[in-house]
């Protein structure tokens, strides 16, 4: 029997993947994994029994993916489960951010008599321009950045798309009409709209501020469905001052960004379609049950992918430290005990590592407990198919 903990409301047809064997609750008691989306992890103290993370859905910032690791959490997301949703979202708001719709709506519900005429009379107030033919910079071509580029390209803008690190299989997936930009200062000088999707990291906190601001063009329309802090809002709001930026679309508002006429507010709405939070369940639920179950690693944020196939009835999972002659001590261990090994695999990952073991009888106890208590060995589980 497995716990799960769920700290945010994640959909039911993925939950039903989990089975008899698993219990859904919503506290930690006992949990051995914990499925999450936006809820912030970093003040949770975690009981020692949770072995997992899911993140349904693609941000990890709101896990402390690092601690995790060194106390052999494995923290999952769901790449690309979302980003259909996420990508007709910034349509959408390409659109808003250009033709005054929000404004106009908001005015035509202040009209009670006389309406047809009024709007005629009124319209005038909310004139926007056309994308057709405008240049779109997309800065982090990943799942969604591929798809809002070739999107963004099939309405007939001109997209430039920049991502030092990108892919190869995003690579793939991007349409050839994409220009691609070598510098993020290529981008902010020529793009007419800039839309961002990379991650929250040290490196692009406030990547958007007053230097960046300062090399964009004048009247450009900056999207953001990332994360609010991508942004220097004071710095924004000086932008927006200065005629810099004309409209600034957020999924991520803040109250500094409140009430601001040039600035659409969108209440993190870009992964709420049922399709994506099913995506989403359904991929979080498949990894932490392989976990769980088999020992499997796939989409982890920091720990190696790591899959093997049954070659025995018997496995070990151990989370260890990368680091030399780990293996040759487990495996000494193991023969010490006239046990054959029939199939195993290790991967690293920066400074920590994953084997998977399958030998032809079990473990004891005793030499469970003497890996266990080696020098860099994080966590030992012993499967059973
Ligand atoms: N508004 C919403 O509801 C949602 C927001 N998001 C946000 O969007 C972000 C991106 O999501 P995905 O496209 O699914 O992730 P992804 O991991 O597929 O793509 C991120 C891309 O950013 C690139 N990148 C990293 N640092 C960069 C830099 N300094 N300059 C340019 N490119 C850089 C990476 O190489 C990668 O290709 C997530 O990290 C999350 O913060 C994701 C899903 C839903
Ligand atoms: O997947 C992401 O990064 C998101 O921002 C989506 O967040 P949500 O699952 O809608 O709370």
């Amino acid at each position: 029997m497995y716990t799960i903990q769920t700290l945010n409301k994640i959909s039911q047809s993925g939950l039903a993947l989990f089975g008899d064997n698993y219990t859904i609750q919503d506290n930690l008691e006992g949990a051995d994994a914990v499925l999450v989306r936006s809820a912030k992890m970093h003040d949770i103290a975690l009981p020692s029994t949770v072995k997992a993370i899911a993140r349904a859905g693609a941000g990890v910032n709101n896990i402390p993916i690092e601690e995790c690791a060194k106390s052999g959490i494995v923290v999952f997301n769901t790449p690309g489960a979302n980003a259909n949703a996420v990508k007709e979202l910034v349509l959408a708001g390409l659109l808003l951010s250009s033709r005054k719709v929000v404004e106009g709506i908001n005015w035509a519900k202040t009209l009670d008599t006389d309406v047809a005429k009024a709007v005629e009379k009124g319209k005038g107030a909310f004139v926007g321009p056309e994308i057709l033919g405008k240049k779109l910079g997309v800065i982090g071509l990943g799942a969604i950045g591929v798809m809002v580029a070739n999107s963004a390209q099939a309405l007939g803008m001109e997209v430039i798309g920049h991502d030092p690190y990108i892919s190869i299989n995003a690579a793939w997936g991007l349409s050839r009409h994409v220009r691609h930009a070598v510098s993020l200062d290529e981008v902010l000088a020529e793009a007419d709209y800039i839309t961002v999707h990379v991650p929250l990291v040290e490196a692009t906190k406030y990547m958007f501020n007053k230097e960046a601001f300062s090399k964009m063009k004048p009247g450009v329309r900056l999207l953001n469905f990332s994360r609010d802090t991508l942004v220097h809002n004071g710095d924004l709001l000086k932008a927006i001052e200065e005629g810099i930026v004309t409209t600034y679309v957020t999924d991520f508002p803040v109250e500094e960004v409140m009430g601001n006429p040039n600035i659409l507010t969108i209440p993190h709405l870009g992964a709420s379609t049922p399709e994506s939070e099913e995506n989403c369940a359904v991929m979080a639920v498949q990894e932490v049950k392989d976990y769980l179950e088999n020992g499997n690693i796939v989409n982890s944020v920091n720990y190696p992918e790591c899959i093997m196939a049954w070659a025995s009835n018997c496995r070990l999972a151990i989370i260890h430290k990368n680091t030399p002659a780990i293996l040759g001590k487990i495996t000494a261990i193991i023969a010490g005990e006239g046990i054959n090994i029939r199939d195993m695999s290790n991967r690293s990952r920066g400074d920590f590592a994953y084997t998977l073991i399958d030998t032809d009888t079990y473990v004891s106890e005793d030499n469970l407990k003497a890996i266990e208590n080696m020098e860099h060995i994080i966590k030992v589980r012993l499967l059973v198919k």
